[in-house]
């Protein structure tokens, strides 16, 4: 249920030191009776989860444990990059378990609801700070509005996006790039044969970044060329189980080398549709920074979709304002605004 990952005020400014006594702002009972009880255990992160199986990287140490789920956390969960608190048999040996006790506060959220008029959301990924949205330039075809629902959500869940177009060997990016050049996001030209490592290691850098995009753009071909080493630092999708390929989610963190000064990258190759029912309007609009300026000229309580009068952006359009992408960029807007309508209402 949503309302379960919902952070409280102020959690984001919580960081680990803030663990043990972490001051309750509406002063009303504690999240959690065992909180004192495991005040020394061992924390770690979620570097990936098989069916109720976690997979946990101890905090400075290279051990990566097995865990399942606390009882009184079970119907919350825990998703990959999540910090966690471990108590039991914290060993790597064989057929060892720990115990997940504790979830620290998340400092930001990836979600998606299965469609847009879905409002069960799936929190897919926990304290990243960037989205990498990667899409090809050709083979497949890019769209630009599935680039417009991966801004939305990151902006939603308080990404910073960055645009990689793979495949560049096979055609000129420029004029699909003119749809997005009124946004303020970085990008990134790549092809496999010579991939653009200098830049990527610049904007990957320290950060934990989610990579996001459809079924053959190149995702796992860029993923491999930032971290050849992988397989073997995340020991797989299934080493947990050794049960085949049913995985819960394949969505996996891996740990970039030294030269990325501690950045991680969260791959995240089961999910396939971006559903934005749980995306607030606000929040949306936010995404469309390039006609941000003129939505803010709208009369109040504009709802900015096509038969909203006197809405500012016909107007913009009419005067060419907004340059040659304008009129796509505005539909692309209104089809979204459109879609997530019924959740709005609510
Ligand atoms: N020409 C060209 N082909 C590429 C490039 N990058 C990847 N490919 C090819 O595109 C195909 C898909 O690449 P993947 O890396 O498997 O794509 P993916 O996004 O991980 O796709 P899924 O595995 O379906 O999620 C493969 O045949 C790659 O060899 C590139 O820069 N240029
Ligand atoms: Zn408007």
């Amino acid at each position: 249920m949503s309302w379960l990952y919902e952070p409280e005020p102020g959690q984001n400014d919580l960081d680990e030191t803030d663990v043990r006594v972490r001051p309750n702002p509406k002063g009303n009972k504690p999240r959690t009776k065992k909180r004192p009880e495991y005040a020394e255990a061992p924390l770690g992160l979620v570097l990936g989860v098989d069916v109720g199986r976690y997979r946990v990287l101890i905090d400075g140490e290279d051990r990566v444990v097995n865990a399942t789920m606390g009882k009184e956390l079970r119907k919350t969960g825990a998703v990959v990059g999540d910090r966690v608190a471990l108590a039991g048999d914290t060993s790597e040996n064989e057929g060892a378990l720990a115990r997940v006790v504790r979830i620290e506060p998340r400092t930001s959220l990836l979600r998606r609801s299965a469609d847009d008029s879905d409002q069960v959301e799936r929190v897919i990924v926990a304290n990243a700070t960037q989205m990498v949205i990667v899409v090809a330039i050709a083979n497949p075809e890019p769209r630009t509005r599935l680039i417009d629902r991966y801004l939305a959500a990151a902006y939603d869940a308080g990404l910073k996006p960055i645009l990689v177009i793979t495949k560049t060997d096979l055609a000129n990016p420029d004029d699909f790039l003119a749809n997005f050049a009124g946004l303020s996001i970085p990008v990134v030209l790549n092809r496999s044969d010579k991939p653009a490592l200098p830049q990527l290691r610049d904007l990957l850098a320290g950060q934990t970044s989610v990579f996001v995009g459809h079924s053959g753009v190149g995702k796992s071909t860029l993923v491999n060329s930032l971290a050849p080493h992988a397989m073997r630092a995340t020991g797989g999708v299934n080493v947990v189980t050794g049960r085949g390929r049913h995985t819960s989610s394949s969505v996996r963190a891996i740990r970039l080398d030294e030269s990325f000064n501690g950045g991680w990258i969260i791959d995240t190759p089961g999910v396939r549709s971006f559903g934005l029912g749980h995306v607030k309007p606000e929040n949306l609009l936010r995404s469309f920074e390039d006609l941000y300026q003129v939505i803010e000229t709208c009369p109040r309580d504009c709802s900015h979709s096509a038969d909203a009068p006197d809405c500012a952006l016909d107007e913009a359009i009419e005067e060419g304002t907004l340059g040659t992408s304008g009129a796509a960029r505005v539909d692309s807007l209104r089809r979204l605004i459109q879609s997530i309508a019924n959740n709005s209402s609510e």
